[in-house]
């Protein structure tokens, strides 16, 4: 099981490095890694098992982040409507390619936060507010999706970790509050 011991933090090289694709279909040590993933996103986000696990709250993760330097995410984004308990996104991407965006920019009001940084950077991280993905499942198939707002977020922070990019390269070191007309706040 994943708990934030296996997660590496900034500094380690492995998070600045750019990951390799994974044979597809993926093999059963990547499927079993994915299923590994999404469960600490579940496990982070249920209060019981975070406390006890010591976990902190995350939607995404990409596998650089526990020093397997792969093109596998995972994220988990819980539906906001509770009456709809079932995830909004959940899911395992191998290989995953953005193949196109949006001219639209967004970023979440409050900023980022990524686990393998153990401390806030204020800032505004401005992103596509929309794209389109294509990726490989634990099956095999060719997956392509078109992802808005929070997800697109989400998945593009993830896919950054795949390149060696961190949240914090994306701010502005002048002034990380500073908006550019046009940008969707995401709050
Ligand atoms: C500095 N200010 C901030 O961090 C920040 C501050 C306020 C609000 C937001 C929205 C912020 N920003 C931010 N909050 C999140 N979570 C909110 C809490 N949540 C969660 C926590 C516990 C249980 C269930 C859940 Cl659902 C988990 C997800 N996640 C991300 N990111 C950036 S994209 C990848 C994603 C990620 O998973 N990071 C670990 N950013
Ligand atoms: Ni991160």
């Amino acid at each position: 099981m994943i708990t934030m011991d296996d997660i590496i933090r900034e500094g380690h090289p492995t998070l600045r490095e750019v990951a390799q694709e994974v044979p597809i279909p993926p093999s059963a040590e990547d499927v079993k890694l994915g299923e590994e993933m999404i469960q600490f996103l579940k496990n982070s986000q249920d209060p019981e098992k975070a406390e006890e696990l010591h976990l902190r709250g995350g939607v995404g993760l990409a596998a650089p982040q526990l020093d397997i330097s792969k093109r596998i995410i995972a994220v988990h984004v819980p539906s906001i409507d509770p009456e709809k308990p079932e995830a909004e996104l959940s899911t395992v991407m191998y290989n995953p390619k953005i193949l196109s965006h949006s001219v639209q920019q967004a970023c979440l009001g409050e900023g980022e936060g990524c686990l393998s940084v153990d401390r806030e950077v204020p800032g505004y991280v401005v992103r596509a507010a929309r794209i389109t993905v294509s990726y490989f499942d634990k099956d095999g198939n060719k997956q392509k999706i078109r992802l808005k707002n929070y997800d697109a977020i989400v998945v593009q922070h993830e896919i950054d970790h795949l390149n060696g990019v961190m949240f914090y390269d994306h701010i502005n070191e002048q002034n990380p509050l500073h908006l550019e007309d046009g940008v969707l706040v995401i709050e």
